[in-house]
């Protein structure tokens, strides 16, 4: 029998670090907003899923138009992205083995590639998987002065992004679990994490950016045009 595969893009933050005028999903980049651009890749790697939009219910700024998804339902997000991706979880009528997988609107870089690996990924492994990157620099933790007190060991230490995907029934009562215990999480791998579980780590592209800061708009604008240019150069060798 196949699971169907339900999208959950988290997108009712403020962008208070990003300090705009609007929240960061609704910035340009070219052309169109971030949330556009994150949803219109979800879409090229996977245009039979369900998508759940999780938007704040104040929110001034969406614009149905920019959802290529046939199927699509918007949810009200809540006070942290765990309480958001819970909503969308308690409002979406899956099967215990659904397949969800979740990802930030913040990062509209996501490749097709990465998609379909973490999704084979977390076909294969019962606790899920997530996208991460190996971290490459020496790690340091500060004293309260900001000193520098020691250089912590980066063996076996990875950076978490997303996307992120576990069967349905794990990832609900994992977030339920969160929730009861008073566990602020900030992604669903440290969730399952709780529950005793360890999610497969797949290596993603170092380019997979969380659009945060000002800076990142640059980034992320330098980043996508990249990526057009490295497609049409293989498609031109094709
Ligand atoms: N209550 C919240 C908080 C965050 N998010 C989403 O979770 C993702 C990761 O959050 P982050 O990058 O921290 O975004 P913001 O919360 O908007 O940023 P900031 O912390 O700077 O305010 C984003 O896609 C954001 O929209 C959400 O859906 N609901
Ligand atoms: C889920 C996430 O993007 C993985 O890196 C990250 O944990 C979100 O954290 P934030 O505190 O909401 O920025």
């Amino acid at each position: 029998m196949s699971h169907s595969l339900w999208l959950i893009v988290p997108a009712a933050g403020q962008g208070k670090r990003m300090g705009a005028d609007k929240p960061k999903q609704y910035l340009p980049l070219g052309e169109k907003p971030i949330l556009a651009h994150t949803l219109s890749r979800l879409h090229r790697a996977f245009p039979t899923a369900h998508l759940v939009l999780c938007l704040d219910s104040d929110d001034r700024w969406f614009k149905p138009e920019w959802v290529p998804f046939p199927q699509w339902q918007r949810v009200a997000g809540g006070a942290e992205r765990m309480d958001s991706v819970l909503n969308a979880l308690h409002a979406i009528k899956a099967q215990d083995n659904d397949m969800v997988m979740v990802h930030d609107v913040a990062r509209p870089c996501i490749t097709s590639s990465d998609l379909l690996a973490l999704y084979d990924a977390a076909q294969q492994h019962p606790s899920g998987a997530l996208l991460a990157m190996p971290v490459a620099d020496t790690m340091k933790r500060a004293n309260a002065e900001q000193l520098s007190a020691v250089t912590e060991p980066r063996d076996r230490l990875w950076h978490a992004l997303t996307p992120q995907a576990f069967r349905y029934a794990l990832l609900r009562r994992a977030l339920e679990y969160a929730v009861a215990n008073h566990c602020v999480v900030t992604d669903e791998a440290s969730a399952v994490e709780a529950l005793g579980q360890a999610p497969k780590l797949v290596s993603g592209r170092r380019d997979n950016l969380k659009i945060t800061h000002p800076d990142d708009l640059a980034l992320a604008t330098a980043i996508m045009a990249s990526q057009v240019a490295q497609s049409s150069e293989s498609e031109r060798s094709c």
